[in-house]
């Protein structure tokens, strides 16, 4: 044993000697280290953040499924709502083309604005830590003087530095609300695409002869016009339109913003700070202190759950909930009439219930998540940094470092631990910035979705859950087909099919024609396809097979049986959807339109609502009478070619249903009625008459024939009505007579 020791002797006292002959040579080139250490730091700092931002991670995203799907073809994949899917980051560079169109744009000279006040508050911080440590050390060595400086100093510098801090809060708003404004107007560009006016794409001879189609209804088609009616009624995937519209958009928005400062302010917090703290406290400590934290980092990414997904989910949900209230605005008259209160609530407390349920999920992960998020930055990462700390105190003299008396320890450890303070607190916000990123994921897909969905619909790409006929071999290949729209004065049905968004076929071929001034008739049962003939004529639903004659959609006025009544003054429902300088441009006054509403009795509405300037909420200070008069009134304001009407006259009398009709014929507009109501046959010159299995017949309408012959009909309905009684009371004389007969 003695003999052992005494032979490792001379091997321990080698090591010692080759340890110090290294640690000279170290001491000695430790400045290059330093230099090299710190350059590779921040290389290493700038990587990270790429790869963050780029979504080259290697660490695990936790994302999922959810907030619908992809665009057809290439990119048909299910929508995750995770940052490290490159499919995000496909779609986030789509939409900062879109929020920031170019470098010379009023949204990138704010991103500039709001990077150089990032920058100058990370200077100022600098400057405060080193201060703070200045003004410690004149407190621990007693020196009024300079304390007293300091002090001013730091009131001084305080009015850079709240101006800096509030300018940053203040871009980061306008910032959210610029790319708001920007989202919105492309959103709506799409989504309310005006219909092309008849002048600027039909008057034109040589673009109508160019293909023999009607520009603007074969636009109707395939450029996406009333888009807001074929992103809700042709196609699945966009439930609640109105709430990607407002809510997605405007915290995509801002969270885009947010997370700039929140990523782009400590990143750059984090190189400064530690560039300073390795010239403080030396490189090696801070390069070990930096391992250890990017392991830590790691694992936490490791175990973050998708909130990116959650935040897609939740924003679905909260789109469900405002549609039940919604609904239920809408139809109040109707459920309050049928007492449906306790049956609206049950499907209001079902979407709201659905909500919490998966907010309180939420935040249970967020419990556990927070805790180990907290434990690790806070306090693991706290402790290493005193330990950093402690590295020019107790092995300053070691590593070269200058040592001092108390006062200059003091202002070191101060400022050192300021500055890491401040270091961890960035590092620990770019960590929370992951799961931020994770949110503006979710947001991005919610508002790419609505993007991709709108350019599928408006390419005539729809995904509709179709019925199980459409399936059906000769069906199916009928929604494969297209038809064609060709311009003209008259309207002409050649071999069309009737097929509903569903797939549903309700009339295999139908070939039927409009003259101008022959009133045509539509009668036939319940969902036979009636009013799906005008959603043809009015370029709403495709052509899925042969050809369509019509003139613009634009010589279409439609009336339904409850007329859409708008936001605006009195006047603005007469002219709907005219503004008041078209009007005024089309030569119509104020008087002309009080003889309008002459012709349908309502001139009275005028004085009675307090002029035409009046503005309410019309569709419930009207009755169902008025608002039908009202679209009559509208009607003959336009003047169009062709008039819809549908069921519109149900609620007012016969004489008005009269006037109407005498009105119309007299201005020169051709009529399209759907209605059960033989008293307006005589006013129709032609009938269509669905027979409800698929077949149907278009003829001529001989009203005086057709009314005698259902006369005669109700008169023989009525008498085989009384045929059992007939048949009782012979029954009744036949056994009297029996019972006299009897007796004799
Ligand atoms: N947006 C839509 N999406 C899917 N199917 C629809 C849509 N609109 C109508 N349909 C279906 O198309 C069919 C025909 O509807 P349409 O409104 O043309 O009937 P109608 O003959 O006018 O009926 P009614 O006399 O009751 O008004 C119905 O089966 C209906 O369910």
């Amino acid at each position: 044993m003695s003999s052992s020791s005494s032979s490792n002797k001379p091997s321990v006292e080698v090591v010692r000697a080759n340890l110090r002959k290294f640690l000279n040579v170290y001491l000695q080139h430790r400045p290059v280290v330093q230099r090299t250490l710190t350059a590779g730091f921040v290389l290493y700092c700038l990587g990270t953040t790429f790869a963050a931002w780029t979504g080259r991670a290697s660490t695990k995203s936790g994302g999922g499924g959810g907030g619908g799907r992809g665009r057809r073809g290439k990119d048909s994949k299910k929508t995750t709502a995770s940052p490290n899917d490159p499919l995000f980051h496909i779609r986030l560079k789509r939409l900062l083309r879109i929020v920031i169109p170019s470098l010379k744009s009023r949204e990138a000279a704010m991103l500039a604005l709001h990077s150089a006040f990032l920058v100058t508050r990370t200077g100022i911080s600098l400057y405060v830590a080193e201060l703070d440590g200045r003004i410690v050390s004149s407190l621990v060595t007693a020196q009024p003087a300079l304390f007293l400086m300091n002090l001013t100093k730091w009131l001084l510098v305080a009015i850079p530095a709240t101006y800096t801090n509030s300018m940053l809060e203040y871009l980061q708003s306008e910032l959210g609300l610029a790319y708001r404004t920007r989202l919105t107007k492309h959103a709506l560009q799409t989504y309310l695409d005006p219909i092309i006016p008849p002048s600027s794409s039909t008057n034109n001879p040589n673009e109508k002869s160019a293909v023999g189609l009607l520009k603007s209804d074969q636009d109707a088609q395939i450029s996406g016009e009333q888009l807001f009616y074929k992103l809700s009624n042709l196609d699945d995937r966009i439930k609640n339109a109105d709430q990607y519209l407002t809510v997605d958009i405007q915290q995509f928005s801002n969270k885009l913003a947010e997370i700039y400062s929140n990523i782009a302010k400590p990143v750059l917090d984090v190189i400064l700070y530690n560039y300073q703290l390795s010239r403080n406290v030396g490189a090696e400590g801070l390069v070990i202190l930096t391992i250890l934290v990017q392991t830590s980092a790691g694992l936490l990414r490791a175990i973050t759950p998708p909130f990116g997904t959650y935040a897609a989910h939740e924003a679905k949900l909260e789109g469900e909930l405002r549609f039940t209230h919604s609904r239920l605005l809408e139809s109040a008259e109707e459920v309050a009439l049928y007492h449906g209160e306790e049956f609206e609530k049950n499907v209001i407390e079902r979407g709201y219930f659905a909500l919490v349920k998966h907010a309180n999920r939420v935040l249970r992960i967020r419990v556990w998540h927070g805790m180990a998020e907290e434990g690790v930055i806070k306090w693991v990462w706290g402790s290493l940094g005193l330990c950093i700390c402690a590295i020019p105190v107790f092995a300053g003299e070691m590593l070269g470092m200058k040592g001092g008396d108390l006062g200059t320890r003091t202002e070191g450890f101060v400022t050192n631990r300021r500055l890491l303070l401040s270091s961890s607190d960035a590092f620990g916000r770019v960590m929370y910035s992951y799961k931020e990123l994770a949110e503006l994921a979710g947001y991005t897909a919610r508002v790419s979705d609505l993007f991709d969905t709108m350019e599928d619909v408006k390419a005539g790409h729809y995904q509709k859950k179709l019925v199980s006929s459409a399936k059906v071999e000769d069906n199916a290949k009928m929604l494969q087909g297209r038809g064609k729209i060709i311009e003209s004065d008259e309207i002409r049905f050649d071999q069309v099919p009737l097929i509903s968004p569903n797939g549903d076929v309700l009339v295999k071929s139908m070939s039927f024609n409009v003259e101008p001034g022959k009133h045509l008739l539509v009668v036939g049962p319940n969902g036979c396809g009636k009013s799906s003939l005008f959603r043809i004529l009015g370029g709403l639903w495709p052509v899925y097979g042969g050809t369509v004659y019509k003139p613009p959609a634009r010589s279409f006025t439609y009336i339904p049986q409850r007329p859409y009544l708008c936001t605006g003054t009195l006047r603005d429902q007469i002219i709907y959807p005219h503004s008041q300088v078209e009007m005024k441009e089309k030569g119509t006054s104020d008087d002309d339109l009080l003889k309008i509403l002459e012709v349908v009795e309502m001139g009275h509405i005028v004085e009675r609502e307090g002029g035409w300037d009046t503005v309410r909420e019309w569709r419930d200070a009207l009755s169902g009478g008025d608002k039908q008069r009202i679209a009559m009134a509208r009607l003959f304001y336009h003047k169009p070619k062709y008039a819809i009407l549908d069921e519109c006259t149900s609620a007012v009398t016969l004489e008005i249903e009269k006037v109407m009709y005498d009105h119309a014929t007299a201005l020169g507009i051709t009529l399209m009625t759907v209605s059960h109501r033989p008293s307006l046959w005589k006013y129709h010159s032609m009938v269509l008459q669905y027979d409800g299995a698929g077949g149907y017949i278009f003829t001529e309408l001989d009203a005086e024939k057709r009314l005698a012959l259902q006369e005669e009909k109700q008169d023989l309905e009525h008498k085989l009505l009384t045929v059992p009684k007939l048949k009782e009371r012979l029954e009744e004389l036949k056994a009297v007579k029996a019972e006299r007969e009897r007796v004799k």
